[in-house]
This record gives C-alpha cells, structure tokens and sequence, in this order.
C-alpha cells in the first residue's frame, strides 16, 4: 500500500525515557503540539504541572502547550498520523500491548536501536509482521544522537530512512532547525541492522578500555567493527549502501567513545572486573547491546556471517566466559 504523509501530521511519542524526551524536545521546539504517551504516574504529572520529565534529561523544560503527555496510549495514537517510538526494544511489547486503536492509517518511526527478544526481529519487522503495516508506512529516525547532546542544542546529524523519499522530507521537516541536520536514506534493513550492531561494538569497546587496553589497540577494534558490520550487512542483505556515511558508521564511533555511551558503559564496568549481573544492576539506562549480543547471535545462525567481535560480547555476557581471556583470543582474530 502506498503512504504519502501529509503536511500538517500530527506526532506522538511512544516512552519517555532519554532519547523520546530529547525528541518530544524537538518536535515540540519547532512549533508542533506532540501526543506523548508517558504511563509512569510521576513522570507524567510533573511534565502537566512542571514541563519536566524528572526521571530523565530533567533540565529540559518543555513548553506545556506544545506537549499533551497523557497515559491513554489509545488517544494518543488515534489523534496523530505519525507515530514515533522510542521505548527500549525490550520493553516494546509491554508499552504497546494496551493498544487497540489499529495502526493501519498511522506512519510508523522507530527511533530504537535493538532487536525485539523472544521474536529475535527488528522493530521494523515486528511492526510489519504483527500490525500488518507495509514497509512503506514504517521508518527509522537515527544517526549518531546521543540525547544528552540533542536535548542541550549540541550539533547534530540525524538521518531519516523511509523507503519513500517524499516521506523521509516530511518526518524530517518535523525536526529540522537548530542546530539539527538531516540525511536521508531508503536502507531500512542496513541501517536499522547497523545501529543494533554498534551497540554490542561499543561493549566490546568498553570492554577493552576496562581492561586496559590503550588507543592504538581501540583503533584497531573499531575499524575491525566496521569491516564486521558492512560485512553482516552485506552477506546478509545485499545491496546498494555506503557503510561509511554517519547513519552506519558515525553511529558506531559516537558510540564506542562518547562518555555518555551507556553500551561502552556497561563493558566498562564488566571489564574493571564487575560480574554481568552486577553491571546489569549498576546501570541506571538501558544497555541495548546486551539484548542485541544475544539476539544477533540467534539471527546469524541463519546467515553464518564471520562474526568474531559480536561472538566474543556474547560468549562474554551469556555464557561466562572470562572477558581478559576472550579479549585476549579476539586479538588474535583481528587485522
Ligand atoms: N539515549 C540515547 O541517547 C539514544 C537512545 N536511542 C535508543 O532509544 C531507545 C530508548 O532508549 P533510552 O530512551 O535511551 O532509554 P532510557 O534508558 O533512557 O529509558 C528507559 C525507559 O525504559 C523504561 N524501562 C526501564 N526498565 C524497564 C522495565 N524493566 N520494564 C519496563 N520499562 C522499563 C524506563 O521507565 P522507568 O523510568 O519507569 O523505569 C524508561 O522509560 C533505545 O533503543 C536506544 O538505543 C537512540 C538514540 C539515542
Ligand atoms: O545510539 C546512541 C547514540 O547514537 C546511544 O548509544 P547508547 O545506547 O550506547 O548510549
């Protein structure tokens, strides 16, 4: 079915963790009213009565007209045409299962980077396969972002992929200003792929650095994490991408050294020695790379792509296997 977004859609936010509050952030800067679908009590009576999410990005005040935050997911999606999540993947199911309005009318963007666990899919296939949803009514809003910086002004690059270019314009018209700039693309599959993947590399990272291994090292682990994820992307599904624009591998850098990485953090912590639960419990966001490793590996079994960076995360996180020595045996591996 074709989907041609109009020009005066109306946005809603599903989850109000860091990254959908950095993008209420936006939609709401440029003027529009956002649905905002927030179910925690809290939060949500301090974004009516303050204009701040208290439990994230809480310096950010919102203009109180130009947000209508409410805890009826129905409403929410019945009164917008674009609908834009930005939960966690592994909370995906749980803030959506109260919905019944159906999705058939609405475009659909994820803003998530992980794998749904228990379906082992992409948010973007999930939505295909369990609303029913073309793949023309589906996108991706991503890019190097983390929202510590979109929320504070900080230049940013953000990419929006739709199969439809006309489509991929308006979402953007939605963010664009400040100090945003857009790209576009039609690689739902690469790019949603991509960003799932540069959070395991960013573990892996972190892994390293906790460890104690210096920048030259690091250097070679990353480059390494490219060349592992263009391969995955290509063997797996092949087509006409360019690996080394900001969308792929802009995302992968930001996030093996950004401080506010919360994928490098948690390898960090595994690397000085924490056990994993114990790195679990320490976080206070959520790490989608640790879901991904998992995922990844379970999804590859079908493509049989050399995969010996995402092998060692996951034999790390799931199956015990010490992180000194496995980093030690990666070394070997790598070029
Ligand atoms: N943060 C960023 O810079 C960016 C994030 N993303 C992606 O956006 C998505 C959302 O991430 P982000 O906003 O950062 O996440 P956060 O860690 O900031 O927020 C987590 C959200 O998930 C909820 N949550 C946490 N634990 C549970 C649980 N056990 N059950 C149900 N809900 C839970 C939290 O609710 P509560 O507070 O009530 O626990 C909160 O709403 C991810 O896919 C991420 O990769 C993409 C680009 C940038
Ligand atoms: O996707 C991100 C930056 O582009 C956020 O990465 P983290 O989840 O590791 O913080």
């Amino acid at each position: 079915m074709e989907y041609k977004i109009g020009t005066g859609a109306r946005c809603a936010v599903i989850g109000y963790g860091s990254w959908a509050t950095a993008i209420v952030g936006l939609l709401a800067a440029n003027g529009q009213r956002v649905g905002w679908y927030v179910r925690n009590p809290e939060v949500l009576e301090s974004l009516r009565t303050e204009g701040r999410n208290p439990r994230y990005l809480s310096d950010l005040e919102f203009d109180r007209d130009r947000i209508a935050p409410s805890d009826d997911l129905d409403g929410v999606v019945h009164d917008a045409d674009i609908v834009i999540l930005a939960t966690p993947s592994a909370y995906l199911k749980d803030f959506l299962a109260p919905l019944t309005v159906p999705l058939r009318d609405k475009f659909i963007v994820s803003a998530i980077k992980g794998i749904v666990p228990g379906d082992y899919q992409t948010v973007v296939e999930y939505i295909h396969d369990h609303y029913g949803l073309s793949y023309k009514q589906i996108g991706l809003f991503t890019g190097p972002s983390h929202a510590e910086e979109v929320s504070r002004g900080k230049l940013s690059y953000l990419t929006v992929v739709c199969t439809d270019p006309g489509n991929a314009q308006r979402i953007g018209e939605k963010f664009a200003g400040g100090n945003i700039r857009l790209s576009y693309s039609t690689d739902l599959y690469g790019i949603e792929y991509g960003a799932i993947l540069k959070n395991i590399y960013a573990l892996a990272v972190g892994l390293a650095v906790g460890l104690g291994y210096g920048d030259n090292f690091l250097a070679v682990l990353i480059a390494n994490s490219a060349g592992e994820m263009t391969r995955f992307l290509e063997e797996s599904y092949p087509d006409k991408r360019d690996t080394q624009v900001s969308a792929y591998l802009g995302d992968l850098l930001v996030t093996c050294y950004s401080v506010y990485s919360r994928n490098r953090r948690l390898g960090l912590l595994i690397g000085h020695g924490c056990t994993v639960k114990s790195a679990l419990n320490e976080m206070t966001m959520v790490a989608e790379g640790y879901f991904a490793a998992d995922c990844i590996r379970h999804i590859n079994a079908r493509h049989k792509v050399d995969m010996p960076i995402a092998e060692t995360v996951y034999r790390v996180l799931y199956e015990g296997a010490p992180a000194r020595r496995s980093m030690q045996e990666l070394t070997t591996k790598l070029i």
